[in-house]
């Protein structure tokens, strides 16, 4: 059964993309301790690119043997390789090629340079997914053959989706594919292609990471425990953690209670 989430709340977006930055940083090279590599799924998103260049300036980097390390994305949208759009392509720029990485652990999405659909690249990258499950087999409790992520993050939206996953949309409710193409993203760009929650939920830590007062209405639905299918957010689940790591703006909403559970810096 995955666990229930727990709150760290920072007082602003740049504070909070740095202490991120250098949570994932130990998070990864605790994992190579313990398994001799390590997986990071990455998120698109301002704040999750902005974590990403603070993990290129943090010190504490060179803690991780980047050539260990495989990257995945929960999302991606479905352009052109070289479109300012990809969240890939906004990761390399923002920390990736300031790394000495391996190019074959990372694993983008297709993009329309190679697929004539996001169905057909979601397709491909539920292989890659079953490929890589062969080195470390795990069916993530679904069934699905996944490899280990070590750390899963996801940002939210103002509607509370995450990765590609949108309210009340097919996306959130396809449970027996591991990955989905979207074709009317409330969210431009409209083509997208996204992990699907029993995969999201496959990992072993989620971290959602989540800044804005027009994320507060998001964050406290979903820690309110709302169905996930209207709050996508809520049904985000990591096997060992489950990190709401927010700023003080995006918290504004959320009950006493909860507050008083919170880690607060
Ligand atoms: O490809 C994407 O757009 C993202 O994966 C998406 O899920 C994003 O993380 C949220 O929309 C939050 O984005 P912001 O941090 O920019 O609000």
């Amino acid at each position: 059964m995955n666990v229930e989430p727990v709150l760290h709340i920072h007082p602003d977006a740049e504070i909070l993309a740095s202490a991120v930055a250098r949570r994932l940083i130990a998070r990864l090279a605790l994992a190579q301790n313990q398994h001799g590599e390590a997986s990071v799924v990455l998120t698109g998103g301002s704040l999750g690119i902005n974590t990403l260049r603070a993990m290129a300036t943090d010190a504490s980097r060179t803690e991780v043997d980047w050539q260990r390390v495989d990257f995945w994305w929960g999302d991606e949208r479905f352009v052109a390789k070289d479109s300012p759009d990809r969240n890939e392509l906004q990761a390399r720029q923002a920390l990736l090629d300031s790394l000495d990485i391996d190019e074959d652990r990372v694993h983008a999405f297709g993009s329309t340079d190679d697929f004539g659909s996001p169905h057909e690249a979601a397709e491909a990258y539920a292989q890659e997914l079953r490929r890589a499950a062969g080195r470390d087999a795990d069916d993530g409790g679904d069934g699905l053959p996944l490899p280990r992520f070590d750390v899963l993050l996801l940002g939210v939206g103002p509607d509370g989706h995450i990765a590609s996953l949108f309210p009340d949309m097919a996306g959130i409710r396809e449970l027996d594919r591991a990955a989905i193409g979207v074709e009317d993203s409330p969210k431009p760009p409209p083509q997208r292609v996204s992990l699907t929650l029993p995969v999201i939920n496959s990992a072993e830590e989620v971290w959602l990471v989540v800044a804005g007062e027009d994320k507060a209405c998001a964050t406290g639905l979903a820690l309110a425990g709302a169905n996930d299918v209207q709050v996508p957010a809520a049904g985000a689940r990591g096997r060992q953690e489950t990190l709401w790591l927010v700023d003080q703006a995006a918290a504004a909403r959320l009950p006493d209670a909860l507050l008083a559970t919170a880690e607060t810096y």
